[in-house]
């Protein structure tokens, strides 16, 4: 980024002895960049300033206001404003008494005073020149993590989701998403944290199916010295990490029932004490939950603790599968061929029609990030700057949606089959039975013998 230190920087000085105030204004005119004003009362440089300027000089002993009078009006008038006090008196109580005030400089008048002047005046300008560039990245980084910039999609399904990510954001709330896998849950859990008042804190995640489950609690709480064999130091846990930030779980649905209680006890009490430890270590953490379960059914089984799911369910968000939400198919195809050629730095590719209706067909059981991969492959694949639909290549394992690389009784592939449906009609059994061209009666008696 270019810094702003080549733009005009505006000096005011305030001088009541033309001689010095001349002195000054010639030595920091030496400056191209500067453009520097004098005034030789207070009462002139209010009434000819009107717009805020970069820097303000002031001599501490003007013949209409007294040092610290002026000081406060000048702060007053132009909050934040950097203001330099030059003073024959080189008593410190009164240098300190005017940095109290808000001066961010006392230069004694000596003969040292312009280098000094000059010095400081550079210095301020550096650090404006910063400050600004904190707030230009800042403002990037705020629009990189907008919403609709970060999810793609179209659809009401993720126009909604844009909608509760945008509540969320402006609440401490707890956060639980559920989705397959692939549909952006992770990406739905930083964006919410990159639009939060947390967002200068950290982010945290941390995928509990991936952790062995012997490790989950040191993983989550950390640990002391000891603890236990292997523990050879200290290890500071997920949660204490994520202090002032978001801590995102995912597959919460994989907990062990152990450590399910030491997360209800912890997000209870908001302090934890790490494996092994006694001290209490207070907690200011956003907890985002995921899953691809449905915790209300697991806590039936007796699977998740029902007090756990009522602690952390906070906002919900449910972000359907891809195969739902047919309409953003193509639109997220063309993003991510738009993000690969950007990469690559190759020239922009599109999608044919043809290759439109081959993408629309195909059901992703991988969702978004199964189609990301899809649309990377084609624009390898391809050979023009069009992807053609035989470029666009589907796992074939995928296919059948896994259901065959198990080995099951026909029963159980029957109770699969069957349990798939329920779930995406929402247990309308009638409708399950007509698209499955079985009777109704079929499916109430496997529900009644407790197969799903
Ligand atoms: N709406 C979307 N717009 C743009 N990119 C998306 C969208 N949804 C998902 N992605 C991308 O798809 C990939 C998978 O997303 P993410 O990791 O967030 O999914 P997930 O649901 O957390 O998956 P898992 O449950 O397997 O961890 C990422 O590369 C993400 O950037």
């Amino acid at each position: 980024m270019k810094s702003d230190i080549s733009t005009k920087f505006n000096i005011c000085i305030v001088e009541d002895d033309p001689w010095y105030g001349q002195l000054l204004q010639y030595q920091l005119s030496l400056n191209p960049d500067y453009t520097v004003k004098l005034y030789s009362l207070g009462k002139e440089f209010f009434e000819a300033v009107q717009e805020k300027p970069d820097v303000i000089t002031i001599d501490f002993s003007l013949p209409d206001i007294s040092g610290d009078k002026l000081l406060k009006k000048i702060l007053r008038h132009f909050p934040g404003v950097p203001v330099i006090v030059i003073s024959a008196q080189s008593k410190i109580a009164t240098a300190v008494e005017l940095l109290k005030l808000g001066a961010t400089d006392y230069l004694v008048k000596d003969e040292y005073t312009k280098e000094l002047l000059w010095n400081a005046i550079q210095k301020i300008r550096e650090t404006s020149a910063l400050k600004q560039q904190v707030q230009h990245l800042e403002r990037q980084l705020q629009d990189k993590y907008s919403f609709n910039k970060l999810l793609k999609g179209n659809s009401p399904a993720v126009l909604r989701t844009f909608d509760l990510m945008e509540r969320a954001a402006q609440t401490p709330v707890n956060v639980s998403i559920n989705g397959e896998t692939g549909t952006g849950k992770e990406l739905v859990a930083k964006a919410i944290h990159m639009n939060s008042e947390r967002q200068k804190g950290p982010f945290v995640a941390l995928n509990m199916a991936a952790i062995p489950g012997e490790l989950v609690e040191s993983e989550l709480f950390g640990h002391e010295k000891g603890a236990f064999t292997g523990a050879i130091s200290r290890k500071i846990g997920k949660f204490e990490e994520a202090n002032n930030g978001t801590l995102f779980l995912d597959e919460i649905g994989e907990l062990h029932p152990n450590v399910q209680s030491k997360l209800l006890r912890v997000l209870q009490e908001r302090e934890l004490q790490r494996v092994g430890g006694s001290e209490k270590i207070k907690l200011n953490v956003r907890l985002v939950t995921a899953t691809h379960k449905n915790l209300a059914e697991e806590t039936k089984k007796g699977s998740f603790r029902e007090d756990l799911y009522y602690r952390i369910i906070g906002l919900p968000i449910v972000l359907p599968p891809l195969r739902d939400r047919q309409m953003d198919i193509i639109l997220l195809g063309k993003h991510f061929l738009d993000e690969f050629c950007k990469a690559y730095q190759k020239p922009s590719m599109s999608i044919a029609p043809t290759a439109h209706e081959k993408l629309i067909s195909y059901d992703y059981p991988g969702n978004v990030r199964e189609l990301k991969t899809i649309i990377e492959l084609a624009a390898v694949l391809s050979n023009s700057r069009e992807i053609q639909p035989e470029d666009i290549l589907f796992p074939p394992a995928a296919k059948n949606n896994g259901l065959l690389a198990e080995e099951k009784t026909l029963r159980e592939y029957t109770c699969t089959i069957i349990r798939h449906h329920l779930d995406k009609y929402e247990n309308n059994v009638p409708l399950v039975a007509k698209k499955l061209d079985i009777g109704r009666s079929t499916i109430y008696k496997m529900i009644q013998d407790g197969e799903f």
